[in-house]
C-alpha cells in the first residue's frame, strides 16, 4: 500500500480489486514501462467477457507478453490478429480443432475452468515471451517500412540499438524529432537496422560489462557521410579538442608540489599552495635587470588562484613605488593579464617583490609558441616537406598586431607605457589569443629614475614594430639586419605587412601614436571581428550541447539529496512518505530495473529519456510499482516534477 500522502496520482491497488488486479494494464491509461509488471499472485481467474476478450491485453502491447496469459488474464493475447478474431464464434472454434497448431489454453479458462498442461500429458506452457516481444518490434518497425536487420546484431550492438532507440524517444519529446538519435546513431554505428530495446536487454550478456561513457573516439571514416538527418555521437558533446582542452586547464589549475622539496615557503602573504610555473633552471635576468621566477599559487582570502611573478633580491627603497601599482591595477582588458597586488616579501630568505596577477593556465609565452624546443622541432620535420609552413601565416600576425594595438591603446590613452613588449614576456592564452604579460613591473622598478611616459611610448609602438619583425622572419636575430629582413618579408608576406612593419620602426616624426596605427589596420580589424564571433559561435554551439547534461546532473544531486535521507524535520520516515514515496519509486523505475532474468537492467538511454522527460515536466504518464509489488501508482512525469520540487523546497527552507 502506498503511505498516507501520496494522493497526487491515480491508484491502483490490486489487492482490493481482484477483477482489476488479474490485469490493471488493460483498464488504465498507460505509457511505457520498461519492467514487467508482477501482478498479485493471489489474483483470481475470472470469466471471461466478450468485450475483455475483443481488448488486446495491455502486457502484450506494453511489455511484449503477459505472465498471465494462460493463467486467468481474460484480454486478447493474439498480437497481429484483428482482436474482434477472438470473439468470433468459428474463428473461436477454429482455434480448438484439433489440427489447430498452436493450442491457447488461456482462451479455454472461461467458463470451463483452467485447462492444466498435465490434464492433456504436455509440457507447461510457458509463453514465448521473446517471441511475442519480437514479433511487436517487427511490427514497430514495418510501419516504417525498413528491413528488421537485428538477427546480424550482436547482443552488444543490440542492446545499444535499443538504447539508442530509447533516446530518440527521449528527443521526439522536445519536438526534435529530425534530429533523432535513433536515425543517428544507428545509422552510425549499425547502418539501418533497428530494435526493440527491451527484448534484446535480455540476452545482452556484454552489458554486464560497464562501458566507459567518457571514452568518445572520433567518428570511423566509413561512417562519416551520413544522411542530412543523422549525426554521430559527437554531436551531442562538445568537441574533442575543447573538452581536453579544458580538462588539462582544470588539471593544471589543480596541480600541487611539496613546497618543501622545492625550497618554497608554505606560505607567502596570502597565498600558499605555491607552485613553481618556470621550469628552466636559468634565471634570465636580461628583460628585468634581476633574476625573476613566477608560481602559481592560491589566495586564501578568495580561494583563487593566481600567478606570483617573484623579482629576486630587489629591494624596495621607495614606499612610494607601490602606488604606481594603483593605475596598472584599473586596467582591464582583454589582450593584457590584470595585475592585482605587489608586496615585499623575506619568504624565501632575500628581499623579494612580488606582483600577483591573474593567473591563466597553461599558456605559454610567445617566445616558446615559436622560438622554443618545441616550435624548432616542428620547424625542423616541417622544413623537410615544405619550407613554407615553417612561416607564420600573415593572418596570424594580423591578428598579434591587432591584439597588441589593442592593449597598447588602452594603455597610452591610461596615461602608462608597457614597456615590456618582447616575445618571453607575451603570454598566449588560447589559439592565437595573446596577453601582455609583466604589465608594471618596470615602472616599480625605475621609480626612482623619474621615466618621461611619451618617450616610453615611442618605444613600445617601435618594440611593437621589432617584435613583429622578428615574428615574421621567424628569427630571433631579424632587427640586426633590417635591411634584409625587410627584404624576406616583401617577399613573403603582402605590401600592407611590409608598410606597417616599416612606419612602426621608422623614426617618430614628430611622434607616432597607436591610432596612426589603428588606422592602418582598418580593414584587418573587420576580418578580424569576424574571425572572433565565427570563433565565439562555434563556442556557443559547444556550450549549447553541454546545457543538456547539466540540466541532468542537477537532476540528480536532488535526487541524491532527497532520497534515502535517514531523517528530515525530527521525522525518520520523511524520505519514504508522501510525495517523497513516490520519488523513491520513480527512482526505482529509472535505475532499479530488471529484466525478466531478474538481471539489472544497464540502460543509460532509458535513465536519459526518463531524466529529460522529467525535468520537462511532460505529461505522458508511467506506472510505478512498489517494491512489495502489491500496488502501483500510474503518474505523469509533470506530477513527479512537481513531486520533487516540493521536496527539494522543503529541504532548501530548513536552511
Ligand atoms: N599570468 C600567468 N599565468 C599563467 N602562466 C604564466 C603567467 N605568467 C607567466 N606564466 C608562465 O610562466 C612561465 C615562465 O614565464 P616567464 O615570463 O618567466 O618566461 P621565461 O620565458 O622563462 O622568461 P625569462 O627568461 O625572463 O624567465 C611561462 O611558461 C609562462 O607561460
Amino acid at each position: 500500500m502506498p503511505p498516507p500522502g501520496s494522493t497526487t496520482v491515480n491508484t491502483v491497488d490490486q489487492t482490493s480489486n481482484p477483477s482489476a488486479s488479474a490485469n490493471p494494464w488493460a483498464s488504465k491509461p498507460n505509457s511505457a514501462s520498461a519492467k514487467p509488471a508482477p501482478l498479485n499472485s493471489s489474483a483470481k481467474p475470472v470469466s471471461l467477457t466478450n468485450s475483455n476478450k475483443a481488448r488486446t491485453c495491455r502486457n502484450i502491447v506494453i511489455h511484449g507478453f503477459c505472465k498471465y496469459e494462460g493463467k486467468g488474464c481474460e484480454f486478447n493475447h493474439d498480437v497481429g490478429k484483428p482482436a474482434t478474431s477472438v470473439s468470433s464464434p468459428e474463428l473461436s472454434k477454429a482455434k480448438l480443432h484439433v489440427n489447430s497448431p498452436i493450442f491457447k489454453p488461456s482462451n479455454l479458462s472461461s467458463g470451463s475452468g483452467f485447462v492444466k498442461a498435465e490434464a492433456i500429458n504436455a509440457p507447461e506452457f510457458i509463453p514465448k515471451q521473446n517471441q511475442d516481444a519480437n514479433a511487436l518490434a517487427a511490427g514497430a518497425y514495418a510501419a516504417d517500412a525498413r528491413p528488421v536487420t537485428q538477427s546480424f546484431a550482436t547482443p552488444m550492438q543490440s542492446s545499444l540499438m535499443g538504447s539508442i532507440n530509447n533516446l530518440s524517444g527521449n528527443f521526439s519529446q522536445f519536438g526534435i524529432n529530425d534530429m533523432s538519435m535513433a536515425g543517428a546513431m544507428t545509422g552510425n554505428y549499425y547502418g539501418e537496422g533497428a530494435a526493440n530495446n527491451y527484448y534484446y536487454q535480455g540476452s545482452g550478456s556484454m552489458l554486464h560489462q560497464p562501458l566507459q561513457y567518457h571514452l568518445y573516439n572520433t567518428p570511423l571514416p566509413h561512417v562519416s557521410n551520413l544522411l542530412p538527418h543523422q549525426k554521430t555521437i559527437h554531436g551531442f558533446f562538445i568537441s574533442d579538442s575543447l573538452r581536453e582542452e579544458l580538462h588539462r586547464k582544470n588539471e593544471m589549475i589543480l596541480q600541487t608540489v611539496n613546497a618543501q622539496e622545492y625550497g618554497l615557503p608554505e606560505e607567502l602573504h596570502e597565498y600558499h599552495s605555491l607552485y613553481p610555473l618556470d621550469l628552466t633552471q636559468e634565471r634570465s635576468t636580461e628583460v628585468f635587470g634581476y633574476q625573476s621566477s613566477v608560481y602559481k599559487s592560491t589566495c586564501s582570502q578568495d580561494g583563487r588562484t593566481y600567478a606570483l611573478r617573484r623579482i629576486e633580491g630587489f629591494r624596495l627603497t621607495n614606499e612610494l613605488a607601490m602606488q604606481t601599482i594603483e593605475s596598472w591595477r584599473r586596467i582591464r582588458h582583454a589582450n593584457i593579464v590584470s595585475i592585482r597586488e605587489a608586496f615585499t616579501s623575506k619568504a624565501f630568505g632575500d628581499h623579494s617583490l612580488v606582483f600577483v596577477y591573474d593567473y591563466h593556465p597553461c599558456s605559454k609565452t610567445l617566445y616558446d609558441v615559436h622560438f622554443g624546443a618545441q616550435a624548432q622541432l616542428a620547424s625542423q620535420v616541417v622544413v623537410g616537406g615544405s619550407k613554407s609552413a615553417d612561416v607564420i601565416h600573415e593572418r596570424v600576425l594580423w591578428s598579434y598586431l591587432i591584439q597588441l594595438t589593442s592593449a597598447l591603446k588602452k594603455i597610452h590613452s591610461s596615461g602608462l607605457a608597457a614597456r615590456l613588449i618582447d616575445p618571453t614576456k607575451i603570454l598566449v592564452t588560447g589559439k592565437n589569443r595573446v596577453r601582455l604579460n609583466c604589465c608594471g613591473i618596470m615602472d616599480m622598478l625605475t621609480f626612482d629614475t623619474a621615466p618621461n611616459i611619451a618617450h616610453l611610448q615611442q618605444d613600445d609602438i617601435l618594440n611593437l614594430g621589432q617584435l613583429m619583425m622578428t615574428l615574421a622572419c621567424k628569427s630571433l636575430t631579424a632587427t640586426h639586419n633590417i635591411q634584409k629582413s625587410i627584404d624576406y618579408i616583401s617577399q613573403t608576406y603582402s605590401q600592407d605587412m611590409k608598410s606597417i612593419i616599416l612606419f612602426l620602426m621608422s623614426q617618430p616624426v614628430p611622434m607616432k601614436t597607436v591610432d596612426q596605427i589603428i588606422t592602418m589596420l582598418g580593414p584587418r580589424v573587420l576580418q578580424e571581428i569576424n574571425d572572433v564571433q565565427n570563433a565565439n559561435d562555434v563556442l556557443e554551439s559547444d556550450l549549447g550541447r553541454e546545457l543538456e547534461n547539466g540540466r541532468l546532473a542537477r537532476l540528480l544531486m536532488k535526487f541524491g539529496f532527497i532520497n534515502e535521507r535517514p531523517e528530515f524535520d525530527m521525522d525518520p520516515a520523511w524520505s519514504e512518505t508522501g510525495d517523497r514515496y513516490i520519488i523513491k519509486l520513480f527512482r526505482d523505475y529509472v535505475f532499479h530495473q530488471v529484466d525478466e532474468a531478474g538481471l539489472p537492467v544497464l540502460d543509460v538511454a532509458h535513465v536519459l529519456t526518463c531524466l529529460n522527460k522529467l525535468d520537462a515536466g511532460v505529461d505522458e504518464k508511467i506506472v510505478l510499482m512498489s517494491r512489495d509489488e502489491l500496488s502501483c501508482l500510474i503518474v505523469s512525469y509533470r506530477e513527479i516534477k512537481a513531486c520533487i520540487e516540493s521536496a527539494f523546497r522543503d529541504l532548501s527552507k530548513s536552511k
